[in-house]
């Protein structure tokens, strides 16, 4: 679980997080959404320990992330995965080398111990015969497991995804959605998701935070996102016509 009380962030004077106050629950794909600029990006990288904030807590299973030592909070971001928008692998690296990096870095396991992990997260991900190959010899989706199962090779308590599905088409998007949500069950990890994708909102949105300029200006469910009028909210996903039929037929079917 990760709490966040009163989070502020300024850049040259100018407040860019304004007192950011939630929580992502454990076991749960908790989204943050919000338009271009509102302050999603700068949020994640606190989250993650890159950016420091000028005020306010973030506190991880307990554990105050400001109060830590250097060294506790290094041990810390060892147990945070991370997928980046638009993969990040490395090009030159086969995608078992991909995937083994992080443990290579920062553990002391043997060549073969690390083969059995690399080995198991690909079969998680669905990828059993692409050990060998090169990121620019598997499509967009194979990439974007492959970052996943990077990103989840250390086992995080806390996965962090920036935009997961940038790039993906609807089908494989839901593929890649789905498959963050069962890891996210089946490890009990707490996952944060940074999207735009309103397909992602109302698949898998257990808990949403909608951010507007630099406030959380709503947080819920992607099932109270269909009841709530709160205007803010209703401008930024209902800019679709298609997402205002659904919910027009949702609240119909209701009454
Ligand atoms: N390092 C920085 N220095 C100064 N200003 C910054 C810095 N990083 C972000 N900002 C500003 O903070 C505001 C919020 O940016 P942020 O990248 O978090 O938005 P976002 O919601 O992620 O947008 P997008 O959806 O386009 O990625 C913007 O006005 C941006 O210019």
């Amino acid at each position: 679980m990760i709490e966040v009380d009163n989070l502020k962030k300024s850049f040259s004077g100018v407040e860019v997080l304004k007192g950011i106050t939630t929580c992502f629950d454990k076991g749960k794909t908790n989204l943050i959404i919000g338009q271009s600029g509102s302050g999603k990006t700068v949020f994640m990288k606190c989250l993650l320990g890159l950016i420091t904030p000028n005020e306010g807590t973030i506190c991880y299973n307990g554990k105050v992330y400001s109060e830590l030592s250097p060294a506790e909070q290094r041990d810390l971001r060892q147990e945070m995965g991370m997928v980046f928008q638009g993969s990040a692998l490395f090009d030159s690296m086969t995608v078992a080398q991909n995937v083994m990096f992080p443990l290579d870095m920062f553990t002391k396991q043997s060549q073969s111990e690390m083969m059995d992990r690399v080995d198991f997260v690909l079969e998680r991900v669905n990828l059993i015969d692409a050990h060998n190959k090169y990121p620019a010899e598997i499509s967009g989706g194979m990439q974007k497991r492959v970052a996943i199962a990077r990103a989840i090779v250390m086992n995080p308590k806390y996965l962090f995804c920036d935009e997961p599905n940038s790039g993906l088409d609807p089908k494989t998007a839901i593929l890649i959605d789905n498959l963050i949500q069962e890891i996210t069950r089946e490890y009990d990890i707490t996952t944060v998701i940074n999207t735009h994708d309103m397909n992602s909102v109302m698949e898998i949105g257990e808990k949403i935070v909608f951010l507007k300029d630099g406030y959380k200006a709503w947080e819920g469910t992607n099932k109270d996102i269909f009841k709530t009028d709160n205007e803010a909210v209703t401008n930024f996903v209902y800019s679709s016509e298609l997402f205002k039929k659904v919910r027009q037929m949702y609240l119909e079917e209701r009454n």
